[in-house]
C-alpha cells in the first residue's frame, strides 16, 4: 500500500521541554510541515521502501537528556565570569549546556536522536553588549579557556560544537540591536545576534523605525533565515536565495567590529578603498576562530515587491538548463535576483513537492518533447527597479525559449518562494521515518560543471537505495553552485560519517570548492589543507597566532587551523 493511502504517524507535538528532540527539532517547536503524499510515493518508489518502513517513528529523541558530566571549568572561572554578565545571564544547567553544543548537521541529529552527544560546552554565557564580549574574551586568554560564539545555531558544519568544551557565547539574547541606520548612505549597522526576520523587518518598516524615507530589504535569505543570524552569516561566509542580483555575505559586508584576544579591530566604512589587503575581508568567514563579531554594516537595498518578476521554464535538458542560466548570467541584461535550475532528479521530485506531479501535465510536458526524468526545471524571480526587473524577466524567458524551454507560468516560482522556508521541516519527519536526507554544496566554474555534477552524482548513487537530487542556485558569470541532495534509508552514525566524508573527498577529487556557502567548520577542517595548499593555510595560520595566539577562538579544528 501506498504511503499515501495510508499516511504514516508523523510526531505532531511541539517536543516535550528538556527532551534531545528539543534540542534539534528545526525551527518552531509547534511548526510542521509534513510530506506531501505524493512525495512520499515518490520517495517509497524510489528507495524501494516498503509499507512497514513507515510506520513507527524511530530514534525520536523524545527522552528527557542525561545530565552531562561536568562542568569540567574550574568552579573559581565559573564564578567569575558568571559575575561579568550577572548571574541571570551564566548557565551551567546540564540542558543549556547541551543545546549551546548543538548546531544543525545530519551528523549532530543522529547524535541526539541516539542518546550520544559528543560535545557539551561548560558555561553559557549570555553577553549584553560589547564591553561584555571584550572582558570575558580578555578573561579566557589570560586563563587558557576555550570561547566559541553561538548565533542561530543552524550550522550544519559543527561550527558550534564546543570540541574543547569552555564557555559558548549565546549571542543571540542580548546582542539584536541596531546601532545605526544611515539612509544617506545605505547602509546599516547591527549587532550580530539579530536573526534574520528581525533584520529584514527593519529594514522593511525603515520609515516607523528610523523614520527613513523608504523601505529597505537586506536580500540575504538563506533557507535557513529564520533562524539564522546575522552574525552567523558573515562568520560562515553565507548565501542567500537571492544571491545571484544582491550578493553573497561577502558582498554586503562593508564593515564588522570584531574583539579578539589580540584586541578589538573595528574596520572602516568606505564604499571601496586601495589601502592593502583588507582586514574585513580576513574577519569574514572566520567562524569565531579569530575573534567575536560584535558589530557588521551592512549594505542595504531599496525595496519593490509590486516590481517583482516570477517566472519558470521547463528545458529539455540539464545541459540545456545549465546553457540557459550561464547565457542569463554572462548576458549582462542585469542578472535575475533568484535562478535556480534543477537536474532531471531534482526536477522529478520538485513537480512533487511544488503539487505540479499531476499526471495531466506530465502527460503535457512529454508530449511537448519534454520527458521526464531529463527535463530541467528553471525557476527565476526579478527584482530593482520596475523597467529592470521586467527587462530580466523578459531576457532570461527569450534565452530559455531559444534553448527549447516551455513556459510554465510564474507560478512554481512563486510556489517555491512560499514554502522554502518550510521544506526543513520535512527533514524531522523523514528521520523519523527511518529515512536520511542531506546536503553538500560546492562552487564550481562553468567549465567544470558538467565534471563535478557527474561525479559527485556518481559517488552518492553508488550506494545502493540512495538518491540523488542536485540543483544550481547562486550564479555568476564565472560559474556557479552545486548543491547535491542525497536521501538514503537511515545509517548508522559511522557509516553516515564515512559515506558522507566519501562525497566531500569526490568533490574535491572532481574540483569543486570545500565548501560554496555552509563554511567549513570542523567537518571540512581536516581537508582546508588539502583544498588550499601548505602556503595559504601558512598565512591563515600565522593569521590565527597573531588574533588568537592561545587558540582559544572556537577551538577543536575550526578552519582546519589546529
Ligand atoms: C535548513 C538549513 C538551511 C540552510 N540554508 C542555508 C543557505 O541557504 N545559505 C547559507 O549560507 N547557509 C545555509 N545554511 C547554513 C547556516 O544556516 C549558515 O551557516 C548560517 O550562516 C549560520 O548562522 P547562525 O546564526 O545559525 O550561526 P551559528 O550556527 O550559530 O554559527 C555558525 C558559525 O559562526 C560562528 N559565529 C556565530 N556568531 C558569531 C559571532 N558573533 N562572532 C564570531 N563567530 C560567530 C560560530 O562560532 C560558528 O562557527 C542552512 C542551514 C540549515 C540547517
Amino acid at each position: 500500500m501506498s504511503p499515501s493511502a495510508n499516511p504514516p504517524a508523523w510526531l505532531k507535538q511541539p517536543p516535550p521541554p528538556g527532551s534531545y528532540r528539543s534540542i534539534f527539532k528545526w525551527g518552531a517547536p509547534d511548526r510542521f510541515h509534513h510530506p506531501k503524499p505524493a512525495l512520499l510515493d515518490y520517495l517509497q518508489a524510489r528507495l524501494g521502501l516498503r509499507r512497514e518502513d513507515w510506520q513507527q517513528p524511530r530514534h525520536t529523541g523524545l527522552e528527557t537528556i542525561a545530565p552531562p558530566e561536568g562542568p569540567r571549568l574550574a568552579a573559581e572561572h565559573i564564578e567569575r565570569l558568571s559575575a561579568i554578565v550577572g548571574p541571570e545571564n551564566a548557565q551551567t544547567d546540564p540542558f543549556a549546556r547541551l543545546r549551546f553544543a548543538h548546531g544543525q548537521s545530519a551528523e549532530e541529529i543522529l547524535q541526539l536522536r541516539r542518546q550520544q552527544p559528543r560535545a557539551v560546552a561548560d558555561l553559557v554565557l549570555h553577553p549584553r553588549h560589547r564591553e561584555d564580549v571584550v572582558t570575558i574574551v580578555r578573561y579566557c586568554h589570560q586563563a587558557r579557556i576555550p570561547v566559541t560564539p553561538f548565533g542561530g545555531g543552524s550550522s550544519v558544519t559543527l561550527g558550534v560544537r564546543p570540541a574543547l568544551g569552555g564557555v559558548t557565547l549565546a549571542m543571540t539574547t542580548h546582542m539584536h540591536r541596531v546601532l545605526a541606520f544611515n539612509e544617506t548612505n545605505q547602509t546599516i549597522t547591527v549587532e550580530p545576534g539579530l536573526f534574520g526576520p528581525a533584520y529584514e523587518d527593519y529594514l522593511r518598516r525603515a520609515p516607523e523605525h528610523f523614520g527613513a524615507r523608504r523601505r529597505y530589504t537586506g536580500g540575504h535569505f538563506p533557507q535557513s533565515f529564520e533562524y539564522s543570524t546575522v552574525g552567523g552569516w558573515i562568520a560562515t561566509l553565507g548565501a542567500g536565495q537571492q544571491s545571484t542580483y544582491y550578493g553573497d555575505i561577502y558582498d554586503l559586508v562593508l564593515s564588522q567590529t570584531c574583539v579578539t584576544p589580540a584586541g578589538t579591530i573595528t574596520t572602516a566604512e568606505y564604499p571601496a578603498s586601495a589601502t592593502g589587503p583588507k582586514i574585513n575581508d580576513i574577519l569574514k568567514g572566520s567562524e569565531g576562530a579569530l575573534g567575536v563579531l560584535v558589530a557588521a554594516t551592512l549594505k542595504v537595498f531599496r525595496h519593490r515587491p509590486r516590481a517583482r518578476r516570477c517566472f519558470a521554464y521547463m528545458l529539455p535538458t540539464w545541459e540545456t538548463a545549465v546553457l540557459a542560466a550561464r547565457e542569463i548570467s554572462q548576458g549582462e541584461f542585469g542578472r535575475p535576483a533568484m535562478l535556480r535550475i534543477s537536474d532531471g532528479a531534482e526536477t522529478e521530485a520538485a513537480l512533487q513537492m511544488y503539487g505540479l506531479g499531476h499526471p495531466l501535465v506530465d502527460k503535457l510536458l512529454r508530449l511537448g518533447g519534454l520527458p521526464a526524468r531529463q527535463r530541467s526545471l528553471l525557476i527565476g524571480q526579478s527584482d530593482g527597479e520596475p523597467g529592470f526587473a521586467r527587462h530580466v524577466a523578459r531576457q532570461s524567458g527569450r534565452i530559455c525559449r531559444r534553448l527549447g524551454g516551455r513556459w510554465l507560468s510564474g507560478y512554481p516560482a512563486r510556489r517555491w518562494a512560499r514554502t522554502r522556508f518550510l521544506d526543513p521541516y520535512l527533514r524531522d519527519d523523514l528521520f523519523d521515518m527511518g529515512i536520511l536526507i542531506d546536503t553538500l554544496e560546492t562552487a564550481v566554474p562553468w567549465d567544470r560543471l558538467a565534471h563535478v555534477h557527474a561525479g559527485v552524482r556518481a559517488a552518492i548513487t553508488a550506494r545502493p537505495r540512495t538518491l540523488c537530487l542536485t540543483h544550481a542556485s547562486h550564479f555568476y558569470p564565472q560559474g556557479t553552485n552545486l548543491y547535491f541532495i542525497f536521501i538514503t534509508p537511515l545509517p548508522e552514525i559511522e557509516d553516515y560519517q564515512a559515506f558522507q566524508r566519501s562525497i566531500i573527498q569526490r568533490i574535491a577529487a572532481c574540483g569543486g570548492s570545500l565548501s560554496h556557502h555552509h563554511g567549513v567548520g570542523k567537518m571540512m577542517g581536516p581537508m582546508m589543507e588539502q583544498h588550499l595548499g601548505k602556503e595559504q593555510m601558512a598565512v591563515l595560520r600565522v593569521l590565527k597566532n597573531h588574533f588568537d595566539p592561545h587558540h582559544i577562538m572556537n577551538p577543536g579544528g575550526t578552519l582546519g587551523l589546529e
